[in-house]
């Protein structure tokens, strides 16, 4: 597993502390000893030298992350060059000594980080973009199109975008036009000067047109830009909360096999995180692009036309060019925050509930395993709901901890020198130039106005160039992006809709659902072909209490998943009170039936939700969850917890630290003790049978609890499977006495308890029904039952 440090750089939404996607570690190669001293522990502590830094992409291997070697050496990691180092000292990380730490609040984090760090390695040398990846852009543009179209109609009716989007668009052209007007205002400014020199005289008029242009120009250069990434920021949010919103509809919505198929599960992971929907990217980058090519194309132009009778100048252009590169490469290499961040000691820890329940839903809708649960008791719309509130309550808060500004110290001033080093690169330019003319006038390519205003084109162009590579290149993933999107939304579940509602009135339920199986058979689409249910017919009467039994595999629980219809059978019927199932509205069916299933899930979200979510209407009252609680056998156990109904059995997301921090950190081999911070408070395991209490939980609120009184099958498979005999027994008691008039079947292969009190029991072997009746007939019958039965009997004796 990696160590939580390395989580910094990847999705907020990552669990187990294992990355998913691509992510970068930072490695050390060391080179003999430089040796440098801590500012926090003074002499006593020397570090070993390293003085390159380079980013390798890692692959996850057997729940490890190693980097691969690469031919200048073997990467090691810091807590590899930590062993041959000095003596392991305990030190507190003492996150309220500003001397140690600095502590940063950044949206729904607290964040804490090592302060001691001076970097060392300030470059890093990035290769220039692929040219293929440019070529691919027209064709994936060209196919996408319809998409890209589809996605800017749909942004459009997102609430005061238009505005938003019109202004963005109206900032973005201007911006992009006036680079080439500030251009020309110089090279006005500076003929107006030769002429100056030349003649003498000096036209005020033109000259103060001239300056005030220059000043406008200016101010609305920077106004706008400022403006630009305001509105740029607002329209993001707004745009990126509604596709995030859609995406995690969409997910929620899928049934089983559709959710199955790990194409489109895929998709579904790329779509619905927040932070990095590629829809808001995509609208970004599309006015971006448009931007670009608009300020390309503008100073091209002012180019082409000073360039016109200066055909020598185009070895000056060359030698600019080629400076210009130089000077991009620098620049390219300058440290950013990601590079610096992860190398110090940090901590960082989130106690927002809605930011952690957010999180626990996204998990919720992407994984497999809660898809069944989510299915059969409806849950799409209430967990969307719910996504949308805690997304309207986090509102504008950042969640992204990349986010918070690592760069401090030197590498700030790196930044700071080449963000600069533009100017002087000009002056370097407008210097040569002039000491050419002075040395031999009839030598030099340009007049000194035209000199400046090529100079800077070229520099200006340089910007615009690679500005517009990165624009096309984003384009490119964008597009396929937003077309997967769109496939995505656009896909119907695989489990098609009935139409008659279920039930017609309501008080058809406060009897009981029958259930009748006509010659039903089924196999499962990823199965082994052959039939799991096998020309199966039986009838259970309303308000019945009926036990499914047979050997393991013989197909039990899978008469319980087709009654809620996460499948669809091959043949023959299933009926409802007489109407077959697959004519009754899915949402209905499954709010009528309430289902235990063998394999249930705890949701990532607090126990109060897990419980909640079984009458979605009744999510946030305590009362009754409490007394679903109570009869599901979990109350006990959860009133003990430190957080009670607000633990977690798993965090849907965890606090962050680095226990080993890079060799230029102070606290580099040293052992930390973070238990001040109280990370990752809120969760508590569980036992298996404390688990199962909470399922039943869910399902008593569902069935017994609920306000709405809707209900009328419910379903238990092996309810009592992880319970000890006590609970077991007081389960069943309480269920017999709760259920009133429902219809009730389990599934069971330990039915003893169970069958005595049953009006129906059904034998099943292989797929097949072997025998049916109470136990008193199928006793007297003395088949497979009561053969299974004596066996039991005997077990218990002996
Ligand atoms: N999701 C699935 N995909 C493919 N095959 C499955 C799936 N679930 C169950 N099966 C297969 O269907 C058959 C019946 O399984 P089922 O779970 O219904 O049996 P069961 O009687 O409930 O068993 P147990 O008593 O062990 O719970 C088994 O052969 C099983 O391997």
């Amino acid at each position: 597993m990696l160590s939580p440090a390395a989580q910094i750089g990847s999705d907020d939404s990552e669990r187990d502390g294992v990355f998913k996607k691509s992510l970068h570690a930072t490695y050390f190669f060391c080179h003999p000893p430089a040796p440098s001293l801590s500012p926090l522990m003074g002499s006593s502590i020397t570090l070993s030298g390293c003085t390159e830094e380079l980013e390798i992409p890692l692959v996850e291997l057997n729940g490890d992350a190693k980097g691969a070697d690469t031919a200048e050496g073997t990467p090691l990691l810091g807590s590899e060059l930590d062993s041959d180092s000095e003596e392991k000292e305990q030190v507190l990380f003492d996150p309220n000594d500003p001397s140690m730490a600095r502590y940063t609040k950044h949206g729904v984090w607290d964040h804490w980080e090592d302060i001691s760090l001076a970097p060392t390695s300030l470059f890093k040398l990035k290769l220039p973009h692929t040219i293929a990846a440019k070529i691919k852009v027209p064709r994936d543009v060209y196919r996408g199109w319809p998409y890209v179209a589809r996605m800017l109609t749909d942004m459009a009716t997102v609430e005061g975008s238009k505005t938003y989007f019109t202004f963005y668009l109206i900032m973005s052209t201007l911006s992009s036009v006036l680079p080439s007007l500030d251009l020309w205002y110089n090279s006005q400014f500076l003929r107006m000067i030769e002429v100056a020199v030349e003649t003498r005289t000096v036209n005020k008029d033109a000259l103060l047109r001239i300056a005030g242009g220059q000043v406008v120009v200016s101010v609305l250069q920077r106004g706008l830009r400022s403006l630009g990434n305001h509105l740029n920021e607002r329209f993001d949010k707004r745009v990126g909360r509604k596709f995030a919103s859609r995406a995690f509809r969409v997910a929620a919505r899928l049934d089983v096999p559709t959710h199955g198929d790990s194409s489109v599960r895929q998709t579904i992971d790329s779509l619905y995180y927040y932070d990095e929907n590629p829809l808001t990217r995509g609208s970004r980058d599309v006015v971006q692009l448009f931007s670009d090519a608009v300020n390309f194309a503008t100073q091209c132009g002012v180019l082409f036309s000073v360039l016109q009778g200066h055909y020598e100048g185009a070895q000056f252009l060359l030698v600019v060019g080629i400076l210009r590169l130089l000077y991009d490469i620098a620049a390219d290499a300058a440290p950013s925050r990601s590079r610096y961040r992860g190398r110090g000691a940090y901590a960082a820890k989130t106690t927002d509930d809605d930011y952690l329940q957010k999180s626990g839903l996204e998990s919720m809708v992407a994984q497999d395993s809660y898809r069944k649960d989510i299915v059969a008791g409806g849950l799409g719309d209430v967990v969307s709901q719910q996504y949308d509130r805690r997304m309207h309550n986090l509102s504008d808060k950042p969640t992204d901890l990349r986010h918070i500004d690592a760069v401090t110290g030197l590498a700030r001033v790196w930044q700071i020198i080449l963000d600069h080093a533009e100017s002087p690169f000009d002056v370097f330019c407008q210097m040569y130039t002039c000491l050419q003319v002075v040395n031999s006038p009839s030598s030099a390519p340009f007049s000194l106005s035209t000199l400046h205003l090529v100079t800077s084109t070229v520099s200006s162009l340089n910007n615009q160039l690679s500005s517009l590579g990165r624009s096309i290149e984003g384009i490119s993933d964008d597009v396929l992006s937003i077309r997967r999107y769109y496939e995505t939304v656009d896909m119907p579940n695989k489990i098609p809709d009935g139409l008659t509602p279920f039930p017609e009135n309501e008080f058809d339920l406060s009897n009981g659902i029958s259930v009748e199986f006509k010659n039903v058979s089924f196999k499962y689409p990823d199965g082994t072909g052959k039939n799991v249910i096998d020309n199966l017919s039986f009838k259970i009467e309303q308000g019945q209490l009926c036990v499914i039994v047979g050997e393991n595999g013989s197909g039990k629980s899978t008469i319980l998943t087709l009654l809620t219809r996460i499948y669809d059978i091959s043949e023959g019927q299933i009926l409802l009170n007489g109407h077959d199932i697959r004519t009754l509205r899915l949402a209905d069916v499954r709010k009528a039936v309430a289902v235990l299933y063998q394999e249930y899930t705890i949701f990532p979200l607090p126990f109060s939700q897990n419980i909640g979510l079984g009458d979605p209407n009744s999510l946030e009252d305590m009362d009754m969850i409490r007394q679903a609680a109570e009869l599901g056998g979990a109350a006990e156990f959860i009133e003990e917890l430190p957080h009670k109904y607000g633990t977690y059995l798993e965090r849907p997301v965890y606090d962050r630290w680095d226990p080993e921090p890079s060799k230029h950190s102070a606290y580099a081999g040293k052992e930390f003790d973070f238990k001040d911070l109280k990370l990752d408070e809120g969760e508590s395991d569980l036992s298996g049978g404390q688990k199962q209490r909470i399922a039943l939980s869910r399902t008593f609120m569902k069935s017994i609890v609920s306000s709405e009184n809707v209900v009328g099958l419910l379903l238990f498979d092996e309810p009592s499977a992880a319970l000890d005999p006590k609970a077991e027994h007081d389960l069943f008691t309480r269920l017999r006495k709760l259920r009133g008039s429902k219809t009730m079947i389990f599934s069971s292969h330990r039915f003893g308890k169970l069958t005595r009190h049953a009006d129906l029991i059904i034998y099943i072997a292989k797929g097949q029904l072997m025998e049916a009746g109470n136990h008193v007939e199928l006793m007297k019958k003395d088949g497979e039952y009561a053969k299974f039965w004596n066996m039991q009997v005997e077990d218990f004796l002996s």
